[in-house]
């Protein structure tokens, strides 16, 4: 597991000789003081964290490595940080800042997002207005693209997975579950790779899942678009459109297209919702016909949706 990125610290300390000496260490656990817990995974835990020298706020990502070892999740583990060593610059994706470890653990330093999940707001408000709908929607479809564009699938999008910043501005996570597209430029896979994919055992979260990961267990980045429509519905109809008794009946659901639309729906939203959530991956919506539907209408996909305003939660 090799850490990345070098964040030093400087650290007085005295030699043998009893001279002063000041050492460049790379930053280690003891550098910073670790506050409550953000979250837990099943293989790891976030804090709320302070770098003791520069007083900045992280949200600390701490997996045990016996754990990952007997849990057999160093796939994951892997896929995670190789995810986010790849999605680098974008407003919309909690960053990592650097990794290091001890001889129990290994630490991920990721952006803190001090504005919370998005689903707790939309407890708070019960529902979203359309103009905040489309807000949070485009800086959600935004970020996916982004991912997208680098060969990343998140597979597990829902409104717990978009955190947001101080700013109240959509900061995507937990790339634990991510599919790494093969680097196009990187030989062709050997032919049991697609045999090796429908094996695969994640599957999303139930409510989000789309159907061919159920019927035929392969996800492709139209699955991040089929969760999008979930979330697009979920906003204005305060829950989500999927929701059985159980996960099997939430799965015969959604594998049946078993929903409706609450009455006042917004038109527009229901034909974009409508147009995502359609059992054929090759049917559904992609980014780009997402972006130019009539419920985006006038909607700035440019750089400025990330320096706009939150519109007002109601
Ligand atoms: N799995 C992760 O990588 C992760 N998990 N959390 C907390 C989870 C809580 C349950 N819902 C999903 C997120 C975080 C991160 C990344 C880094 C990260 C940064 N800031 C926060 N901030 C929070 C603040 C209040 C409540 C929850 C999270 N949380 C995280």
């Amino acid at each position: 597991w090799k850490d990345r990125g070098a964040a030093v610290s400087l650290r007085r300390e005295v030699d043998a000789d009893g001279r002063t000496v000041i050492r460049s260490v790379k930053k280690g656990v003891r550098d910073f003081n670790f506050g409550k817990v953000l979250g837990e995974g099943s293989y790891s835990t976030v804090f709320f964290a302070t770098d003791r020298q520069t007083l900045r706020e992280y949200a600390i990502k701490v997996l045990e490595k016996k754990h990952i070892i007997k849990e057999k999740k160093i796939k994951y583990v892997n896929i995670e940080k190789n995810t986010l060593n790849r999605l680098t610059d974008h407003p919309g994706i909690v960053r990592l800042y650097y990794t290091f470890q001890d001889e129990s653990s290994l630490y991920y330093v990721l952006d803190l997002c001090n504005g919370g999940e998005l689903l707790g707001v939309l407890k708070k408000t019960g529902t979203f207005d359309v103009e905040c709908t489309r807000f949070y929607g485009a800086q959600i479809l935004d970020a996916v693209d982004y991912m997208h564009s680098r060969g990343v699938i998140h597979r597990d999008l829902k409104p717990e997975n978009v955190l947001l910043d101080d700013q109240m501005h959509v900061k995507i996570t937990d790339f634990g579950t991510a599919k790494l597209l093969l680097d196009p430029r990187s030989p062709r896979p050997p032919e049991d790779a697609a045999e090796e994919e429908r094996t695969a055992s994640f599957v999303g979260t139930a409510e989000y899942v789309s159907p061919e990961l159920l019927t035929d267990k392969s996800a492709g980045k139209a699955s991040d678009l089929w969760a999008f429509g979930c979330i697009i519905y979920q906003l204005l109809a305060g829950r989500p459109p999927f929701k059985g008794a159980t996960e099997y009946l939430t799965f015969q659901r959604i594998v049946n297209l078993e929903y409706e639309f609450p009455a006042g729906f917004p038109p527009a939203a229901r034909d974009l919702v409508e147009r995502c959530l359609v059992l054929d991956p090759n049917r559904r919506l992609t980014v780009e016909h997402i972006k130019n539907h009539e419920f985006f209408d006038g909607q700035n996909f440019s750089k400025d949706l990330w320096r706009v305003k939150a519109p007002r939660l109601r």
